[in-house]
């Protein structure tokens, strides 16, 4: 395994297809004989060179840009060549089968996807969360989302990670000295403000999680599901929200039988929003079909970050409706999460005359004074106002401003970080300090924020981050 990051690798750099200009792009040692081979001369390092791309048969196969960067300065700390081309993807094969073709003295082979991003990390070019942002901006669907993994790849995030590390390793070098003179014990904490820096490194530490989770939802998204009974209109409002006719809508009760899911956007935070089957009790669904599908619906209720309970307010006051309602309303509540996730929809509001009262909420409800909406699937009417309370409920008005993209892996290592830090501030709050065990916590801590960084890694952990980048990068 170790071996293989010394082999030179190679590959198209640049996506698939037709484009103005493809690049061939190999790094790793040695390469000189690729240079003569291509480029018939010795290239000036870092300099763009326009001279032909020679055949096996000395015959050039395009004019185009050469760069040779010697190590450690290039993009992955290797020595590395470009080959910058027309951008046909026959041609850039042949240059590729070419560059194989006079690199088999050095073992030069293909690239394995995300290779020369991860040479990059192993060689201190980019830290683990900056290689994972290139990854990020390559795959932001959003100006948000590409902005926030750009601020990333600079390294705003790492820089945050690394400082509270730098602290953390600070106030454990601290304790640790002080271990060594126990007479002096309490004096020497007292003196350094132990205390009151692990206070404070806890503190931004917070800030941090909270921003590194709206970065998370920022990249991956919400989960928001609308469920309520058969025929209040999830569907239709599914349909209103994506502006496409993606899931049946029809007057019978019982249309939708399956989770139809759909990714729209709000502000560039992608929400992906699942159209449930109605709910009804056990003894009420018509045949097992439906059976199913409503187990499937609580389910994804379960699952949520956002719930969208949706009602008929042209059938309010019926009690054999409400009656249901109330039903869903106490499973519902039931949510150890409820009190944060629930938003009360009243769907319809263009069937009852303008200014018609809302009902009350069912008392299951009540105290978890959820947001309460009307709007209507129909017309359009309190959709945008839907919009904003969905941004509302995990903590957006607005995107902020400044943010950094991150990911769920960085949001579980922040926390694992906070329960060490927790554990820390208990024991030193205590007049007998076991300062070895807050160390240990100290220390702890510290390997948790380093996973951030990649300064801690294990190899099954970048296996699975670098092997989602495409080929060539
Ligand atoms: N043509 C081309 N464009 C590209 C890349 C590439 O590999 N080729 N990149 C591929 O990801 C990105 C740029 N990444 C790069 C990162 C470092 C260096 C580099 O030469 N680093 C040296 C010198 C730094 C300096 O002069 O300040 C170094 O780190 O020592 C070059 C490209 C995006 N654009
Ligand atoms: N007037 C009016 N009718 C609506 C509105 N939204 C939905 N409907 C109608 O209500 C009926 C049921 O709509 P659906 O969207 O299929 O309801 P559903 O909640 O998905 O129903 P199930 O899939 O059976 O659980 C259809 O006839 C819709 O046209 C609305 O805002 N106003
Ligand atoms: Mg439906």
């Amino acid at each position: 395994m170790l071996g293989r990051h010394h082999e030179p690798i190679v590959a198209v750099a640049t996506a698939a297809g037709r484009g103005a200009v493809g690049i061939v792009r190999a790094s790793g040692r040695d390469l000189g004989v690729l240079v003569q081979a291509l480029c018939g001369r010795p290239l000036l390092p870092r300099h763009a060179t326009y001279l032909p791309f020679l055949g096996a048969d000395g015959q050039p196969l395009d004019q185009g840009l050469a760069l040779h960067f010697p190590a450690p300065h290039s993009a992955t700390g290797e020595e590395v060549l470009e080959l910058q081309a027309h951008g046909g993807p026959v041609l850039l094969q042949l240059l590729l089968a070419r560059c194989l073709e006079a690199g088999r003295p050095i073992g030069l082979r293909l690239a394995e996807p995300g290779e020369f991003t991860q040479r990059a990390f192993l060689n201190d070019k980019l830290d683990l969360a900056q290689a994972e942002a290139v990854a990020d901006l390559i795959d932001a669907s959003t100006e948000a989302a590409a902005r926030s993994a750009g601020r990333a790849l600079a390294g705003a995030f790492s820089g945050e990670v690394n400082a509270l590390r730098d602290e953390l390793v600070a106030l454990r070098l601290l304790v640790e000295a002080t271990l060594d003179f126990p007479e002096e014990e309490i004096d020497f904490l007292q003196q350094a403000d132990a205390r009151g820096r692990l206070e404070r490194v806890a503190a931004t530490l917070d800030a941090v999680l909270a921003r590194t989770r709206q970065g998370a939802l920022l990249r991956e998204g919400m989960q928001v599901v609308l469920a309520g009974q058969p025929n209040v209109g999830k569907s239709s409002l599914l349909n209103a929200l994506a502006g496409a006719e993606l899931a049946i809508v029809t007057p019978i009760a019982g249309t939708t039988r399956d989770r139809v899911r759909e990714t729209i956007q709000i502000d560039g935070v992608p929400v992906h929003v699942t159209d449930t089957a109605g709910l009804r009790a056990d003894g009420e669904a018509a045949d097992e079909v439906e059976r199913i599908g409503i187990g499937r619906s609580w389910s994804a209720i379960e699952a949520a970050d956002a719930v969208v309970f949706l009602r008929d307010l042209a059938r309010a006051g019926e009690p054999a409706h409400d009656a249901a309602d109330d039903r869903i309303a106490e499973r519902l509540a039931a949510h150890p999460a409820a009190a944060g996730r629930l938003l009360c929809v009243w769907n319809k509001a263009d069937a009852v005359p303008p200014g018609t009262p809302l009902p009350p909420l069912p008392a299951a409800l009540q105290a978890l004074e959820p947001p309460v909406l009307r709007l209507s699937a129909a017309t359009g009417e309190g959709l945008e106002a839907l919009r904003r309370a969905l941004l509302r409920q995990v903590g957006w008005d607005s995107l902020p401003e400044g943010l950094t993209i991150a990911r769920s892996r960085h949001v579980e290592a922040l926390h694992r970080t906070r329960g060490h830090l927790q554990q820390a501030r208990a024991l030193a709050a205590r007049d007998d300090a076991a300062l070895d065990l807050l160390a240990e916590e100290l220390r702890l801590a510290q390997d948790a924020l380093g996973a951030i960084t990649g300064a801690f890694s294990a190899d099954d952990l970048l296996g699975e981050i670098f092997g989602r980048f495409c080929i060539g990068k």
